[in-house]
């Protein structure tokens, strides 16, 4: 008799189920984590919980460290000028030298965002669990990775065990149907889908990304697409491993090689959900239509297309975000004054990005007054823009050319806005006083971006030729 068929599966069920060590209870179970990336601002606790009770690091293999958050983006061949920052700097380096953890100190090539990195050197690899103390994590769930936030405790329970207890999510699947426009990315598709389901639309839920227009996408542009899942309310967002996937992992330094490689690649191609596999819920976008984004609030979700109006408040949560964003209801975006550009962030810094805000930069100049930043998300990706002569693009335009890390992300280092300052921002969280205490931010594409510092307004990039 033939043996029953296995029931179908979606992408994430087969990434638990292969990571399962034991299981808890119906809804969680004990998973194996693979890798596990340690950055400055949330492991330095976990280092200490695991050596306050005595433990060791099991895997030092297992996990890669390097500082991004609190890290100057200047004068890098000087000490940190920032005590504080410089402690915690120092603290992690020590961290990871001391259990034996590799440590990408400031002056290597290879140091930059976690989420930028992590990819880069093939640390993140389909099929994989990959943890780290930071929500963007689910940036490595384009390459089919099953890679999710955690917290410090959660961190120390990684280091001193590999194994940590979580429950599994719901899966939802978010169809991207048709092609899209010029001038439209991926950033415009997840800003639009966010501002459709809402900033905890997608809570309890793991995302899959699925569809031609996902098929269509570059492993850079499928990495801004799940970078923002978490501003959706989802820890995880996926996407089946294919050639793409394939072409971008091969060759990394620390891609398996040889026979590892041909074992490892048809093991990833296995990877995708089975036909007939059923998700808990379903979003079908059609991208054809889409037109470049911005958000007008103080939450990812309050997001428009550039050609339609801010819409009535309906809650008192947009009627504070009006306020502090100084707009009123009604008014269209396009042609709103602004004093910043950022261009920088794991959503949006790696060389697609940035070779997308060159090709809109080349042969003009930052408007009068408007403080231009490029932040590339790593120091590769800076050398490599620079063999391409963006960095010169951008410098004879009058934009900062800056190093790896965060930066006006999330403020935490000495790159900081004014009060009242209003800044087009490639980064992914709009929140109050999340680029210095009183600045305004409007988020986008790169492309957005590199228009609004040339016009010194935000504009529809489509128009400007
Ligand atoms: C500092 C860090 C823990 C934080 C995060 O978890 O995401 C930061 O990266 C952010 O983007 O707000
Ligand atoms: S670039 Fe921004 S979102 Fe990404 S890890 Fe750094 S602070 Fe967080």
């Amino acid at each position: 008799m033939d043996a029953p068929k296995p029931a179908p599966r979606t992408l994430y069920e087969k990434l638990w189920d292969a990571h399962v060590v034991a299981p808890l209870d119906a809804d969680s179970a004990l998973l194996h984590i693979d890798r596990q990336l340690l950055h400055e601002v949330s492991s330095p606790q976990a280092f200490a919980e695991i050596e306050g009770k005595g433990l060791a690091v099991a895997r030092p293999a297992a996990h890669l460290g390097l500082a991004d958050h609190a890290v100057p983006t200047r004068n890098r061949d000087r000490p940190i000028a920032d005590p504080k920052a410089r402690a915690q700097v120092a603290l992690h380096a020590e961290n990871c030298a001391r259990h034996g953890i590799d440590y990408l100190s400031l002056d290597d090539a290879r140091q930059g965002i976690v989420h930028i990195v992590g990819p880069e050197q093939g640390f993140t690899l389909p099929g994989i669990t990959l943890v780290c103390g930071d929500s963007h994590t689910a940036t490595h769930g384009a390459f089919g990775a099953l890679a999710f936030g955690i917290g410090t405790s959660e961190c120390a329970c990684v280091l001193a065990t590999g194994v940590l207890p979580q429950r599994k999510a719901r899966t939802m699947a978010v169809e991207l149907r048709g092609r899209l426009g010029d001038g439209v990315g991926a950033k415009d598709v997840i800003l639009a889908l966010i501002a459709r389901i809402g900033a905890s639309g997608a809570a309890g839920h793991a995302i899959e990304y699925r569809g031609a227009a996902v098929a269509a996408m570059s492993m850079e542009a499928r990495m801004t697409l799940c970078n923002m899942s978490i501003e959706a309310g989802s820890r995880t967002g996926l996407i089946a491993p294919d050639a793409t996937t394939l072409a971008y992992v091969e060759g990394r330094p620390r891609a398996p090689k040889g026979a590892d490689w041909t074992r490892a690649a048809a093991y990833w191609r296995t990877l995708s959900t089975d036909a007939g596999a059923a998700f808990d819920r379903v979003e079908t976008f059609d991208v054809s239509r889409l037109a470049p984004m911005v958000t007008w609030g103080t939450s990812p979700d309050q997001g428009i297309a550039i050609d339609a109006g801010i819409p009535a408040p309906a809650t008192v949560k947009d009627r504070q975000a009006l306020d502090y964003m100084g707009l009123t209801a009604g008014q269209r975006l396009a042609g709103t004054p602004i004093d910043a550009v950022f261009i920088g962030s794991c959503t949006n810094s790696r060389i697609e990005d940035l070779r997308a805000a060159a090709a809109v930069v080349r042969g003009r100049r930052v408007a009068a007054g408007v403080q231009a930043l490029v932040v590339p998300g790593s120091g590769l990706i800076k050398r490599q823009a620079e063999e391409e002569g963006l960095d010169r693009v951008f410098t004879d335009a009058g934009f900062s050319w800056r190093d790896a890390g965060c930066s006006l992300c999330v403020a935490m280092n000495d790159d900081r806005l004014a009060s009242g300052t209003r800044c087009a921002s490639t980064s992914n969280r709009n929140f109050e006083g999340r680029q210095g205490a009183g600045a305004r931010t409007h988020l986008m594409s790169p492309a957005m971006a590199a228009a609004a510092a040339v016009t010194g307004r935000i504009v529809d990039v489509r128009t400007l030729g």
